[in-house]
């Protein structure tokens, strides 16, 4: 029942921040007389940060004390959301000193993007043009009247639903979006690729539920890590598919496994990401020192007396997955609310 989840959400709340356990009972008390639970923004703050901590997928989580909140509860207007959005994008991206940010809509909000910031993909009879992740989301963003370049790396549009009205699509600005350009510290061809990422991923179809309540559109962003653009968007065969032609002109022999081609490709794509986004003062970690860093959080928590959770498979890197202290020891994948999780999109 809600307000015995409201309670829970409290005593954590007033234990964590130190408040008087009288704290619990006024607030509770409110809530009754006002028919509707309706946190402050302090406390909605303390559980997006919570629902961070709590994230066992995520290895970026040591910290989640910096995350930036932006209260949007009172926007209604398609209009007004958007811009809030745009505000969330330049507060975030902050010329590439990428500042961890979340902004929390009204419920009756639903974002229909994946993240704030991706490329579209084209299906044609024969091939798919762009980030083929993207294909039904474009199709999408085409039925709702939006015109495509038809190119690699076409920003999507917002595509934002207030209640059951109609989504309404808004284009992004090219001066929002920061993006890095490609290329390798000595193989000087690797720029001819043409090769580009976004510097900001911001995802934006994940709900969290607080004390009960869900809560549909909370954009988070954080920076990224070098694999997931170097090990997974650019490299999975079914994404950007780059490896055989990273090989290629590397002049490796791709036609047996035995070369190792794919993991000297690989490497080298991973090494031209990080080489870019740091040249580019565009934030990024390695995958090396992201596992150090969450090393760092578990004693962190520890000392807190608080236990650490955690997914194994989705904490390891992509790369050389061995190389991480993590990989050699099992890990506690208890789920505790509140913390980001899927939901159904809204147009399926
Ligand atoms: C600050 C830098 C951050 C880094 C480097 C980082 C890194 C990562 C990485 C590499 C993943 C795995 C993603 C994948 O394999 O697709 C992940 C997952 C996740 N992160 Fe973080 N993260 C950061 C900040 C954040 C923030 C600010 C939040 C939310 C407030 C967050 C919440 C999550 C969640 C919920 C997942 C799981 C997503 C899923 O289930 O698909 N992270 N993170
Ligand atoms: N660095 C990031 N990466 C990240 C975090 C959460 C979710 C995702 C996207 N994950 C979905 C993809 C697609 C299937 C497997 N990975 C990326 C962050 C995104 C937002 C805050 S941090």
């Amino acid at each position: 029942m809600l307000l015995e989840q409201v309670r829970i959400f409290l005593e954590q709340y007033t234990a964590e921040n130190k408040l008087a356990q009288s704290y619990v009972e006024e607030r509770l008390q409110q809530f009754t007389a006002a028919g509707a639970v309706d946190y402050t923004i302090e406390e909605m703050d303390y559980a997006l940060k919570l629902a961070w901590r709590n994230s066992n997928k995520c290895i970026g989580r040591l910290f989640w004390k910096s995350l930036h909140t932006f209260d949007r509860r009172h926007l209604k207007t398609a209009q007004e959301i958007y811009e809030a959005l745009l505000a969330h994008i330049d507060y975030a991206t902050n010329g590439g000193k990428i500042r961890s940010t979340i902004s929390v809509f009204d419920p009756s909000v639903r974002i229909w993007n994946h993240q704030l910031i991706r490329y579209a993909g084209y299906k044609t009879a024969n091939e798919i043009i762009g980030d083929p992740a993207s294909v039904e989301f474009t199709q999408k963003c085409q039925e709702l009247g939006w015109q495509g370049a038809g190119g690699r790396f076409d920003v999507l549009p917002l595509v934002i639903q207030v209640g059951d009205a109609a989504p309404v699509v808004f284009d992004i600005p090219k001066t929002h979006i920061l993006e890095v350009e490609l290329r390798h510290p000595t193989l000087e061809w690797f720029r001819e690729l043409g090769l580009k990422w976004y510097a900001v991923p911001m995802i934006s179809d994940m709900k969290v539920e607080i004390g009960g309540l869900d809560f549909v559109s909370v954009p988070f962003n954080g920076w990224y890590m070098g694999t997931e653009i170097g090990a997974r968007n650019l490299a999975d065969s079914e994404r950007y598919n780059m490896l055989p032609i990273i090989a290629e002109k590397m002049g490796l022999d791709t036609s047996k496994n035995m070369t190792l081609w794919q993991d000297y490709a690989l490497v080298e794509l991973n090494r031209a990401v990080l080489y870019s986004y740091k040249e580019d003062g565009v934030s990024i970690v390695d995958h090396h020192t992201a596992v150090e860093q969450f090393l760092l959080f578990e004693k962190q928590e520890q000392q807190a007396g608080r236990e650490v959770t955690g997914n194994w498979a989705w904490l390891l890197p992509p790369m050389s997955p061995a190389t991480a202290a993590i990989y050699h020891r099992p890990m506690d994948n208890t789920k505790h609310k509140p913390f980001y999780r899927y939901q159904q999109a809204p147009y399926q």
